[in-house]
C-alpha cells in the first residue's frame, strides 16, 4: 500500500468509515455463481459493440447535485442500449449508492454486475452478491489475502491500479482483471494518458479496463488503441439520457 500523497477529503472520509466495522454486519460467507465477464467481453467483440462498462452513480465528490430516478430503471436502459456490464456504487454517504440498489439490480438484468466500493477488509465482502467486486490497490493492506478471500466467495476481482508501481503489486497479488484509473484520489483530477503510460507495461494476458474521464467517441477510440479491453464509463452516462449517452458510447 502506498501511504504517500494527501487523498482528497471524501475519499479520505469513505477510507475511515469502511476501515471500521459497523455493528450488524453480516457475518454469513457469501457464496456467488458469478456472471463471466470474460464471456461477455467476448460476446461484445463478437457483436462489434465497445465493451462498454456502464456505472450506475447517482452522484460523486466530483458531481453536482443528484440523480434521484430509480436506479433500476438507468440500468436496465443501460443495458437494453448495449452496455456489456454493470457498475453499480454502493458507497452510500458520497456517491449515493447501496447495496440493496445492487441487489435489486443485479436480480433485474443478466449481464456481469461489478460492486464499486471501498472494500478493504474481508467482512466487506459478505454485504451482498456481485460477479465482480472492486480492489483499489492504494487502499488494501493485505491485497493478496483480499484478493483470494473475494476469489473463495466467487468473485471476479476487478484490480485497481494507478501508475506502474500499483500495476506491479497488482500482478505480483495474483490478479487478472485490472483497471487503470485516470483519476487521481488525491485531487480528483481526470487524466487519460494515465491509462496511455500504464497499458503498455500490461502483460498480454491480462483483462484491462480503461477507468475514468472517458466522455466522448474520441476518448473510447483513444482508451481502445491504447489497449483497453474494456471502459468503465460513469458520469457522462449518467449526465442527461442515459439510454442515448450509452448507445453512443457503444457504437463509437
Ligand atoms: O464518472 P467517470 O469519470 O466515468 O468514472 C467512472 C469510474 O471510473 C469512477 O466512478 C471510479 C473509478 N474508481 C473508483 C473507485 C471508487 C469510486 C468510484 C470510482
Amino acid at each position: 500500500m502506498n501511504v504517500d500523497g494527501a487523498l482528497a477529503p471524501a475519499v479520505e472520509s469513505i477510507l475511515r468509515t469502511a476501515r471500521e466495522r459497523t455493528p450488524g454486519e453480516d457475518a454469513e460467507r457469501i457464496s456467488v455463481d458469478a456472471r463471466s465477464f470474460s464471456d461477455a467481453l467476448a460476446d461484445a467483440e463478437e457483436n462489434g459493440r465497445v465493451p462498454l462498462i456502464a456505472e450506475v452513480k447517482p452522484t460523486s465528490p466530483t458531481t453536482n447535485g443528484e440523480r434521484t430516478d430509480d436506479p433500476v430503471e438507468l440500468a436496465e436502459t443501460m443495458v437494453e442500449n448495449g452496455a456489456t456490464a454493470l457498475s453499480v456504487l454502493t458507497e452510500p454517504e458520497h456517491f449515493g449508492g447501496s447495496t440493496e440498489n445492487l441487489r435489486r439490480i443485479r436480480e433485474a438484468v443478466d449481464v456481469p454486475v461489478l460492486r464499486k466500493d471501498f472494500i478493504v477488509r474481508e467482512e466487506q465482502l459478505d454485504a451482498v452478491a456481485a460477479d465482480l467486486v472492486l480492489l483499489i490497490v492504494r487502499f488494501v493492506d493485505d491485497l493478496e489475502g483480499l484478493l483470494s478471500a473475494a476469489e473463495e466467495r466467487g468473485f471476479q476481482v476487478l484490480v485497481e491500479v494507478h501508475d506502474e508501481e500499483e500495476l506491479r503489486e497488482a500482478l505480483d497479488a495474483g490478479a487478472t482483471i485490472i483497471g487503470v484509473n485516470n483519476r487521481d484520489l488525491a485531487r480528483l483530477e481526470v487524466d487519460l494518458g494515465t491509462f496511455e503510460s500504464v497499458a503498455p507495461v500490461v502483460p498480454e494476458d491480462t483483462t484491462l479496463v480503461a477507468e475514468s474521464g472517458i466522455t466522448t467517441t474520441a476518448d473510447v477510440e483513444r482508451m481502445c488503441d491504447a489497449g483497453a479491453d474494456a471502459l468503465l464509463v460513469g458520469s457522462a452516462i449518467m449526465d442527461g439520457d442515459v439510454g442515448e449517452n450509452t448507445r453512443r458510447l457503444v457504437n463509437a
